[in-house]
């Protein structure tokens, strides 16, 4: 796993610790570590970094348009559609309630072989979902690729199981690596983050956080 980018997403503080009021994941799991790579947005140097990284990852795959997840995938995939000369969409959460009622916006996706970018994976809820409205949309997705995954068990299965591959720039055990290397996180930070990954669902509710139901 790419280490130049963890070591990136740390020394521009998008990885961010709160064990007094752990961060809720869209899952509802509680958390105390919170990746924003939306911040990485902000800085043209280190993101062109993860753009090269995006487009060295996805390199072996097959596509014809490239799809960003919405909203954290969008600028992502803006810049690496622009930067390999191919079509792009993006793909909401859901079909606009209004105008032309769409779900997935810009290349026609109907019969095309798309590459979903996304910018972080945890249970891979969110991104599982784009793929099936892919489908949906009659495409076939060839790849999800993502800046970073917490590695968790259920992702992993979501993805095999739905039959669709999961590319990831860098990951949850290489960022501590990074961290504890360059002495970016202390040993007791190292070590909160660490107990969470072993079983994060748990992890919020035994300290007194309880998950929030999200359905
Ligand atoms: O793997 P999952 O458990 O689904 O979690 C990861 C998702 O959560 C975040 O999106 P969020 O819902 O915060 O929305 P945003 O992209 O609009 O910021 C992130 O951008 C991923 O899409
Ligand atoms: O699961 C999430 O909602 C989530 C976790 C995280 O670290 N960063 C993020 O943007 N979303």
């Amino acid at each position: 796993m790419n280490k130049e980018i963890a070591k990136v997403l740390l020394e521009k503080k998008a990885v961010k610790l709160n064990a007094k009021d752990p961060f809720t994941f869209v899952s509802g799991i509680r958390s105390p570590i919170y990746c924003d790579n939306r911040q990485m947005i902000a800085y043209p140097e280190e993101r062109e970094k993860i753009v090269n990284a995006f487009i060295h990852e996805s390199q072996n795959h097959d596509f014809e348009i490239v799809a960003g997840t919405s909203t954290a995938g969008i600028p992502w995939a803006s810049w690496i559609s622009d930067k390999l000369n191919k079509p792009m969409s993006y793909i909401r959460g859901a079909k606009k309630g209004h105008g032309a009622g769409n779900q997935v916006e810009g290349a026609e996706i109907n019969g095309k072989r798309v590459l979903i970018i996304e910018d972080l994976i945890s249970t891979g809820g969110s991104s599982f979902r784009a793929v099936e409205t892919v489908r949906k949309g009659g495409g076939s997705c060839v790849a999800v690729v993502a800046i970073f995954t917490y590695d968790f068990i259920k992702a992993g299965k979501v993805f095999s199981e739905g039959g669709c591959k999961l590319l990831t720039i860098t990951n949850f055990s290489t960022l501590v690596n990074v961290a504890k290397n360059d002495g970016i996180l202390t040993e007791t930070e190292l070590s909160l983050v660490l107990d969470w990954n072993k079983d994060p669902k748990n992890w919020g509710p035994k300290h007194g956080f309880p998950n929030v139901d999200k359905g």
